[in-house]
């Protein structure tokens, strides 16, 4: 007896269909309602924007407390089954849409494109401000100052190698503030369009190269290392030249077309850098904040532990602590150190005045939303 091999499939799709057909219908609803309320939002926003307009450099239209408190509403809001981190990651772009209804903005980053500035940058800031890339770190904070951008995205430090110091350095001499911090899972990618027995060189920045130590002695021992100025600059050097690979980010691939030969070649899996989001303006306290601050001290036995102890006393918590040499004078050194809470609260401004007496020089960098989830 001859059957025709479609004929279950087709009944099995059609039944598919019937059932689809109704739920579709009700998603197609919720999405008209979906819409309807997101715009109802919008035009709270746009009312919220005439009012930041009218107080200008005032009162910032990138509102960091403000958006810590939202996250926070919409994952006590959330009952499931979607997880928060979709959810965050929908809010996330909405206030992105907020950003160019209340004014566009215009975001600093270390380019070229395909960065991982660049990718933290939109991550933080989505899809509806303008993105500027810019050459090195100190032009970015002299974009910041001078108004050209509204912000900058600056790479501080990365779990598995540790303090970005070309960056640290150009807080040593700065009127901007640090307004908000992003952290960002970081992936790389070997990136060549030859194979990798063919390849000589590998192009990086230094932290990426860093990063990719055990991988690129195991697998290209005899490549020569190259230091670029940035990922996105390997990128396309690698798009370039024969023999040449980068090390880098998906976007970059995809920016300078050059092929993923091997993807998620950090040592870490768990590697993720923190970013400072630097800004002409302070950050209004959250209720879960950090706050930066850089001093010097005399030379004398004791004098860095007097300092650290005043932030013991009063019961805060330091979450990192970096030494930096003076620019000024051989074997003198700057501190970072940051700290638990905001400088605005009274336990933090005791604390920064009777630190300071046992210090040359304390300058409060800023108080920024702790970021709690990695983008
Ligand atoms: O509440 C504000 O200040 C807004 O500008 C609105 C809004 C939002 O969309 O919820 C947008 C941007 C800010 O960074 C924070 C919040």
């Amino acid at each position: 007896m001859s059957q025709d091999p479609t004929t279950p499939d087709t009944d099995a799709r059609d039944e598919a269909q019937r059932q689809l057909a109704p739920l579709r219908s009700r998603i197609d609803e919720l999405d008209e309602k979906i819409v309807k309320l997101l715009n109802e939002r919008a035009d709270i926003v746009i009312e919220v924007g005439h009012i930041k307009r009218a107080a200008g450099e005032a009162v910032p239209i990138y509102a960091p407390d403000r958006e810590q408190a939202v996250m926070q509403k919409i994952r006590n809001a959330n009952a499931g089954p979607l997880p928060d981190a979709c959810v965050q990651a929908i809010w996330r772009e909405l206030m992105s849409g907020s950003f160019a209804l209340e004014r566009p903005l215009r975001i600093g980053y270390l380019g070229p494109a395909g960065s991982f500035s660049h990718l933290a940058a939109r991550k933080k800031f989505g899809a509806s401000v303008d993105y500027d890339e810019l050459t090195d770190f100190p032009a970015i904070f002299d974009e910041v100052a001078r108004g050209h951008v509204d912000y900058g995205l600056i790479p501080i430090e990365n779990s598995t190698h540790g303090g970005v110091t070309a960056s640290l350095d150009c807080f040593l001499d700065t009127p901007v503030k640090i307004a908000a911090e992003v952290r960002i899972a970081i992936h790389h990618n070997l990136l060549s369009r030859q194979p990798l027995d063919q390849i000589t060189r590998v192009y990086s920045h230094q932290q990426a190269l860093g990063q990719c130590r055990r991988w690129l002695s195991a697998q290209l021992p005899n490549a020569e290392q190259i230091a670029t100025v940035s990922t996105s600059q390997a990128a396309a050097l690698a798009a370039e030249e024969p023999g040449a690979a980068a090390i880098g980010s998906t976007l970059a691939a995809q920016l300078n077309d050059v092929p993923i030969l091997f993807d998620n070649i950090e040592d870490n899996p768990n590697n993720e850098t923190r970013f400072f989001v630097i800004a002409r303006q302070n950050a209004k306290p959250s209720g879960d904040d950090k706050t930066s601050i850089l001093f010097t001290t005399e030379h004398k036995a004791g004098a860095l532990t007097d300092v650290l102890n005043v932030f013991r006393d009063h019961g805060l918590n330091l979450t990192r602590l970096a030494e930096r040499p003076s620019q000024r004078m051989n074997w003198e050194y700057y501190f970072f150190v940051d700290v638990e809470g905001h400088a605005d609260e009274p336990h933090m401004q005791k604390a920064l005045s009777e630190a300071k007496k046992h210090c040359l020089q304390l300058t409060v960098l800023g108080s920024f939303p702790r970021a709690r989830e990695v983008l």
